[in-house]
């Protein structure tokens, strides 16, 4: 459904990754692995449109999105959680979750997402619905922003390090959150720096280092190849 065709891309005409190519199908579950600073910020933002690709292609369901502008991405089923998570500290939880809203896609496959089976997916936020978006913990803000993209009606998810500066019980939660999400039939790209939730969260794996893809394939198989854990991750 996403294919990434040898797609160079940076900030300012310097390029941070060159000659990317990724094909990721319906239902898939792909970590981008890399150390600090490898670009798996700098490619989710290619592929969502907040910074436009040098060269190469973006195809979307078979159609050319490469210069479409981020919100039409995300009306073609998009979606992107971003590290920083932008959720509204002066808006309730409810208001948040409000925001993203969509109606659901009638060429959808997937069942639509609302305010309940969001809820379910994540109870602690059910508790927190009249609290101020600023009030609310780390991770408690990324469950809101998770649930306010599902509300999007989105085919594929980018989650941009969903598990960082989480306690360990949460990232436990955060994990079957993923998974289950994953298990719903949503496609899921998903930038990790915790290798254990990498290999919970996602089959396959994308190794980027020194500007470039390193290896790609079945997550278990490249994380148990030391030479390249060592060399590009540093574990
Ligand atoms: N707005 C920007 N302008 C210029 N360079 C940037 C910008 N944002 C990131 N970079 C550079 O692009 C490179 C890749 O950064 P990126 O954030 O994509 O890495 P990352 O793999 O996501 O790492 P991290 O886990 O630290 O976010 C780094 O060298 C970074 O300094």
């Amino acid at each position: 459904m996403l294919t990434l065709d040898r797609l160079t891309l940076g900030y300012g005409g310097q390029p941070v990754l060159t000659d990317v190519s990724l094909s990721l199908p319906d239902g898939a579950a792909l970590a981008l692995l890399g150390r600090n600073g490898a670009g798996k910020s700098t490619l989710m933002k290619a592929i969502i449109g907040l910074i436009p690709v040098q060269a190469g292609r973006i195809l979307w369901r078979g159609e050319e999105i490469t210069r479409w502008p981020p919100f039409r991405r995300a009306r073609a089923g998009i979606g992107y959680v971003p590290e920083e998570r932008r959720i509204f500290a002066d808006l309730t939880v409810a208001e948040n979750l409000a925001t993203g809203l969509r109606p659901p896609d009638p060429a959808s496959p997937l069942p639509p997402w609302d305010i309940p089976r969001v809820l379910g997916l994540f109870p602690a936020l059910g508790r927190l619905l009249g609290q101020r978006g600023g009030a609310i913990s780390g991770g408690e803000a990324q469950m809101l922003a998770i649930a306010r993209s599902l509300l999007g009606q989105p085919r594929l998810l980018l989650l941009d390090e969903p598990a960082e500066g989480l306690a360990p019980l949460i990232v436990q939660d955060m994990v079957e959150a993923i998974k289950l999400m994953n298990a719903a039939g949503l496609t899921l790209l998903l930038s990790e720096q915790m290798l254990p939730v990498a290999r919970a969260c996602a089959s396959t794996a994308l190794l980027l280092g020194g500007g470039a893809v390193q290896a790609t394939g079945a997550t278990e198989t490249l994380l148990a190849d030391q030479g390249l854990t060592e060399r590009w991750l540093g574990v």
